[in-house]
C-alpha cells in the first residue's frame, strides 16, 4: 500500500527531488485514451491542484486534473507523459486532490526509455518497465510510491499512468535525478549548474520560502516563488547554497539573477569552487574564489566573467546577508574527466531491456 501523508510538506526525502514530469521543465502529456471531463495536460501543472465546487461547464464539474468518462465497456484508461527531464526515478506521487466520488480505485505506472523525439505510436510500442504495479488509491489523497528494485537504477524518458478502470487524477509527480545525454553536452557554452544538464543543489543554509533547486530551472523565473528565497536573518551570518555541477568542468561565466527580488535581494554575493576529486570539501583551503564578494542590484540579471581556469566539481554561492536568487547560471565546459563520468553514468543507467 502507498504511504498517504496529509500533504507533501513532510514527505520522505525523495519528494524533494525535482519533479521530472513537471510542465515547469517541459514535461508534456502526449496521449490519453480519453479526457472527456478534464484535460490530460492538467496532470503536469506546476501549481498545487485548485478546486471551486459547483463550477459546471457543458460537460460537467470543472476539475484541475485529468478525468475520463465512466467506462461502459471493459478496459482501463491511460495517459503517457514525456518527461521534461529524462532521469532516474526515485518515487511517484499520484494525487487525487478533489476527486472524491470519481477517483480511480487503483492505478499503475510504467516507464520506458527512448532516443530522439518519438511520436505517440512509437512510444506505445516501447518496452515498458513497471514502476508501480497495480495499487489501490483513495479519493482526495496523495499516494506516495517510492521506487525500488532494478527500475530504481534506470534512466527513463516517458511514463504511463493507468487508471483501473477510469476516473480522475489531479497530478502525477515523477520525482528523481535528471540524467542528461552526454552527447548533447559537448560544448564550451554549457550551463554546468542547470538541472537539465544534471546540476543539483547538495546543501544550503535556509529554504524557508522556496527551494534553491529552483535557481537551476530552465528559463526565467516568472515571480518570486519560482526562485530561491530565504527567511530574514537576525544574526551575523549569511545564507549560502552549494551546487554539484553536471560534471567536473571549468566555469567561465556566471549569471546571478535577482529578478523579482526587489525588497529582498541580497546586497552582495560571492562564488567559490572546489574540486572534490582532488580536495576534501570539509578542509579549509579546499575552496577557492571564482567571484569575490560583489555588490548586487535588486531585480537584475548580473553577468560576470570568471578568470579562474581551475577544474571544479562544486560551486558555493554565498549571499550577504540573506534574500535569495531567481536563477544561478554557471557557463563553461566539461573537462575530459567530467565527460567521462557523465558518459559512464548515462551508459550504466541506460542498460537493460529498454536501453
Ligand atoms: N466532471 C464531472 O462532472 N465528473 C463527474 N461528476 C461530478 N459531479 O464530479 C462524474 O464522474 O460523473
Amino acid at each position: 500500500m502507498p504511504e498517504n501523508p496529509p500533504d507533501g510538506s513532510n514527505g520522505p526525502e525523495w519528494t524533494n527531488d525535482p519533479d521530472l514530469a513537471s510542465r515547469r521543465f517541459g514535461g508534456t502529456v502526449m496521449w490519453a485514451t480519453d479526457e472527456l471531463f478534464a484535460e490530460k495536460e492538467n496532470l503536469v501543472n506546476p501549481w498545487p491542484p485548485r478546486h471551486q465546487p459547483e463550477t459546471f461547464g457543458p460537460k460537467g464539474q470543472v476539475y484541475d486534473g485529468w478525468e475520463t468518462r465512466r467506462r461502459r465497456e471493459p478496459g482501463d484508461d491511460a495517459a503517457v507523459v514525456r518527461l521534461g527531464l529524462p532521469g532516474i526515478v526515485s518515487g511517484v506521487v499520484v494525487d487525487t486532490a478533489f476527486f472524491k466520488g470519481n477517483y480511480p480505485p487503483a492505478v499503475s505506472v510504467d516507464a520506458c526509455a527512448l532516443d530522439g523525439y518519438p511520436g505517440p505510436e512509437e512510444v506505445a510500442a516501447a518496452d515498458w518497465v513497471p514502476l508501480v504495479t497495480r495499487a489501490p488509491v483513495a479519493g482526495h489523497t496523495r499516494a506516495l510510491f517510492p521506487i525500488e528494485g532494478a527500475a530504481a537504477d534506470r534512466r527513463f524518458t516517458h511514463v504511463r499512468l493507468t487508471m483501473h478502470p477510469d476516473g480522475g487524477v489531479a497530478r502525477l509527480h515523477v520525482h528523481g535525478s535528471p540524467v542528461p545525454d552526454p552527447r548533447l553536452l559537448d560544448t564550451d557554452a554549457l550551463d554546468l549548474a542547470a538541472l537539465e544538464n544534471g546540476g543539483r543543489i547538495v546543501g544550503c543554509s535556509d529554504m524557508f520560502y522556496s527551494a534553491p533547486d529552483n535557481m537551476l530551472a530552465p528559463g526565467l523565473a516568472a515571480h518570486q516563488a519560482e526562485g530561491w528565497e530565504t527567511a530574514r536573518r537576525r544574526d551575523d551570518g549569511n545564507d549560502w547554497a552549494v551546487v554539484r555541477l553536471a560534471g567536473a568542468g571549468v566555469v567561465r561565466f556566471a549569471d546571478l539573477d535577482t529578478s523579482n527580488l526587489r525588497g529582498n535581494a541580497p546586497g552582495w554575493a560571492a562564488l567559490r569552487g572546489c574540486d572534490t576529486g582532488s580536495a576534501d570539501p570539509a578542509e579549509p583551503g579546499s575552496w577557492f574564489d571564482l567571484l569575490p564578494r560583489t555588490r548586487l542590484q535588486p531585480d537584475t540579471r548580473h553577468r560576470f566573467v570568471l578568470p579562474e581556469r581551475r577544474e571544479v566539481t562544486h560551486v558555493r554561492l554565498d549571499i550577504f546577508p540573506d534574500g535569495g536568487m531567481a536563477r544561478l547560471r554557471l557557463f563553461g565546459g566539461l573537462t575530459e574527466r567530467g565527460r567521462a563520468e557523465l558518459t559512464r553514468r548515462f551508459r550504466e543507467s541506460s542498460a537493460g531491456p529498454t536501453g
